[in-house]
């Protein structure tokens, strides 16, 4: 993947994302005298040149480890500058087999991606944490016409498998707060998350999860909106702007329109190409937006995504997790 000039004085690292059959993930501590020591990691280790990701990853496993890599699939790459050294992080989530030791003497750790606290690791692992921890689909909800048909279709939603839904609802004042404050009881009773494509103290007030920044309102954010227990989330439609919603301390982006779509017919869709190009250089987990049915989250993934996020396909489908690969079942994480 490294391309440019800045990027060939990187220093590529393959980073195995492993997980057991309670979802929950390795890390390994860093020894003291090294390079980010005593901090937490997910194993890996440099790429040899002219060696591949996927075998630098099989044989630092094997050498950190003892397991044996069976599969890869990418999860997300991180290009991250430290006062000392320039890394890009090329993170796999890994089918392995075998039984995990600390070959190195290194202690290991399995735990529950909820449970992984970033400040323990190094400041380029935040968004691969955020990544681990977020969804593969991100349901956008339809605007609201009647309320009690609005919250069916909430309804149909979550029991479809929904884990994130964004409130994007344009009503007055207080009709809004009303549905909002409603919508949030019925995604916690299902485990669900509710941003709000609103304003921070909307999200404060009515105890969100998070804000979802329109793009005029991410171009004019001059630095994160709300503290780190909030999700914070950005509309993107160039570079420029994925740029910003990191600069600013968003968790994750919506890149769009990566399809055609009827309801921006002028907009010029992307295509993946462009999307896993933008992606690359990205620095947070970046959900494909547009034109998209559930199905095309593998693509996403694929192409460097987090996954895939639309309203039509998504918002009030009712069974769309337990029948067809192309619902929403399996959703969380990797
Ligand atoms: N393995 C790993 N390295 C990481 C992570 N996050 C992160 O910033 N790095 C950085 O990536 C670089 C290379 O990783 P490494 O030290 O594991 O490399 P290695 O296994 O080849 O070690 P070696 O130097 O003993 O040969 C280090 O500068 C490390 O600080 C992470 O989660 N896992
Ligand atoms: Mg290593």
């Amino acid at each position: 993947m490294p391309s440019t000039a800045a990027d060939r004085t990187r220093l590529s690292v393959a980073v195995g994302v492993i997980r057991d059959h309670r979802g929950r993930v390795l890390i390994s501590r860093r020894a003291a005298h090294r390079h980010q020591g005593e901090r937490w990691e997910f194993p890996g280790g440099k790429v040899d040149a002219g060696e591949s990701v996927e075998a630098a990853l099989a044989r630092e496993l094997d050498e950190e480890l003892g397991i044996q890599v069976l599969d890869t699939e990418p999860l997300i790459e991180i290009a991250h500058d430290y006062a000392d050294r320039r890394v890009r992080l090329q993170v796999r989530a890994v089918e392995w087999r075998g039984t995990p030791t600390g070959r190195e003497g290194q202690p290991l750790h399995w735990l529950a991606p909820e449970a992984l606290e970033p400040a323990e690791f190094p400041v380029a692992n935040r968004p691969i944490i955020t990544a681990l921890q977020l969804p593969r689909h991100y349901v956008i909800s339809r605007d609201c016409d009647d309320p009690a048909e609005w919250l069916m279709a909430l309804d149909r939603t979550l029991a479809a498998g929904a884990t994130m839904i964004a409130f994007r609802v344009r009503l007055d004042a207080a009709a809004r707060r009303a549905l909002a404050r409603e919508a949030l009881a019925r995604c916690r009773a299902a485990g669900a998350s509710l941003m709000i494509n609103g304003t921070a103290a909307e999200v404060r007030e009515i105890g969100a999860a998070g804000l979802h920044m329109n793009a005029a309102q991410l171009a004019a954010c001059p630095s994160r909106p709300l503290p780190a227990d909030y999700r914070v989330a950005a509309s993107c439609h160039s570079p420029e702007a994925l740029r910003q919603a990191a600069a600013c301390g968003a968790d994750f982006a919506v890149l769009s329109p990566v399809q055609p779509t009827a309801s921006h017919p002028d907009a010029a869709p992307l295509g993946w190409d462009t999307f896993a190009q933008w992606v690359a250089d990205a620095t947070l987990p970046v959900y494909a937006l547009g034109g998209l049915q559930p199905g095309d989250a593998a693509i996403a993934r694929a192409r460097g995504g987090q996954g895939a996020a639309g309203i039509s396909g998504w918002w009030g489908q009712a069974s769309a997790s337990s029948s067809s690969p192309s619902g929403m079942a399996g959703s969380p994480g990797i």
